[in-house]
């Protein structure tokens, strides 16, 4: 086992807090970025608390990658101040009397250069804070002090980055602004990060994988895509059901202000976007935007059509119906009336053609 390279985080907790009871057993890639999603109370900060050793809590067994932290079992326990891993809180928890630069450095000074992995330079960059070096915290707004935050958490060059809803404090437009820094984080840097989210939206455009609570327990756990189309699971109901779709952006239509993009079910336009042709990009199509009709039309609005199978249905709310499809390997939902189900006789297995209003590209 010693020898066995692991590129692994595997983390098992066993906690309880009064009537709170946390068990999980959880192995997350250890790449990429992985998010813990559930109800407010179903453990995901006191999972990222864990993780800190903040507590020592008996039965912990953790590794991060080939690096055993906690393993009760054995005996070992390596102390919070000895974890090399980067925490962001909901509110950027900067030091009010040092300025950019100086919060920065703190971080970076306790690891000895040669544990350094992350230069600062690389950091300021990718958070773009170069003209912010010289402020005082209270003069940055919420998101900047936010890229400070993770800038400072970076350049401790963490093993694992641990972040706790660092987007829930800020409004919508600066959540927005935020975002693309936390893709190109995860484009850029080899660096593990667990995101605890309440977000649906965040956890489809930054979660390659999906780690979902309920009550302290783990009720699924996989690629995000996957997850988010599974109909046994609460994720995959409601108004924010949508399926995550991997593309490649093949044409720009300057007439019609369209962009096209492939998927193995076909091709999607929609409104023009940056993208470079080639690009491979990740495409949301919601459930509530899909419609279904059981022959191709052509006398219609809508530009979108591809060719589906009826893979299961569920129910969703008071009279909507949840489909899961399969569009030639890609999983798609649509959400339809009870009505409109029994209209057209579905079933498993059924030839169909999804109707697609809405798509959006998250990244
Ligand atoms: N230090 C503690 N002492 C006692 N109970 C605690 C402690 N920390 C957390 N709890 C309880 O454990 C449960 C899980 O809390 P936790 O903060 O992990 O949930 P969460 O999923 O992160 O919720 P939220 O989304 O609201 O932040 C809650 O019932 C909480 O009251």
């Amino acid at each position: 086992m010693s020898d066995m390279q692991m590129t692994d985080i595997r983390a098992r907790f066993n906690i309880s807090y009064g009537n709170f009871k946390l068990d999980v057993d959880l192995t997350i890639p250890g790449h990429g970025v992985t998010a813990l999603f559930g109800p407010s109370g179903s453990g995901k900060t006191t999972i990222l608390r864990a993780m800190t050793g903040i507590e020592r809590f008996a039965g912990t067994y953790l590794a991060i990658n080939d690096e055993v932290w906690q393993d009760d079992a054995a005996g070992i326990f390596l102390h919070t101040y000895k974890r090399p891993l980067g925490y962001v809180f909901q509110e950027a928890s900067l030091f009010a009397h040092l300025n950019v630069r100086r919060n920065l450095e703190y971080g970076m000074r306790r690891i000895p250069e040669a544990a350094r992995r992350v230069s600062l330079d690389h950091v300021v960059a990718l958070l773009d804070i170069g003209h912010l070096m010289a402020r005082q915290p209270e003069k940055l707004s919420g998101g900047e002090r936010q890229r400070v935050a993770i800038a400072r958490a970076l350049a401790t060059s963490p093993r694992i980055l641990l972040m706790d809803e660092p987007l829930a404090a800020l409004d919508p437009k600066r959540k927005e602004e935020i975002m693309p820094y936390l893709q190109r984080l995860h484009d850029e840097l080899d660096i593990p990060v667990v995101y605890v989210s309440h977000s649906p939206d965040e956890v489809a455009r930054l979660a390659d994988h999906l780690v979902l609570l309920d009550g302290g327990k783990v009720v699924g756990s996989g690629a995000t895509a996957e997850l988010m189309t599974r109909l046994d699971l609460d994720v995959a109901h409601g108004d924010a059901a949508s399926a995550l779709v991997s593309a490649t952006v093949v044409a720009h239509d300057a007439e019609y202000h369209l962009t096209s993009v492939e998927f193995s079910g076909g091709r999607l336009l929609l409104p023009q976007q940056q993208a470079t042709i080639g690009q491979s990009v990740r495409v949301r199509i919601q459930a509530r935007d899909v419609s279904l009709s059981l022959a191709p039309q052509c006398d219609t609005s809508i530009l979108n059509i591809v060719a589906a199978t009826v893979t299961e249905l569920s129910a969703d709310a008071a009279g909507q119906v949840m489909v899961g499809l399969d569009a030639n390997g890609t999983r798609l939902l649509a959400r339809i009336t009870c009505k409109s189900c029994v209209a057209m006789d579905l079933v498993a297995g059924k030839s169909l053609y999804a109707q697609i209003k809405g798509i959006a590209i998250l990244k």
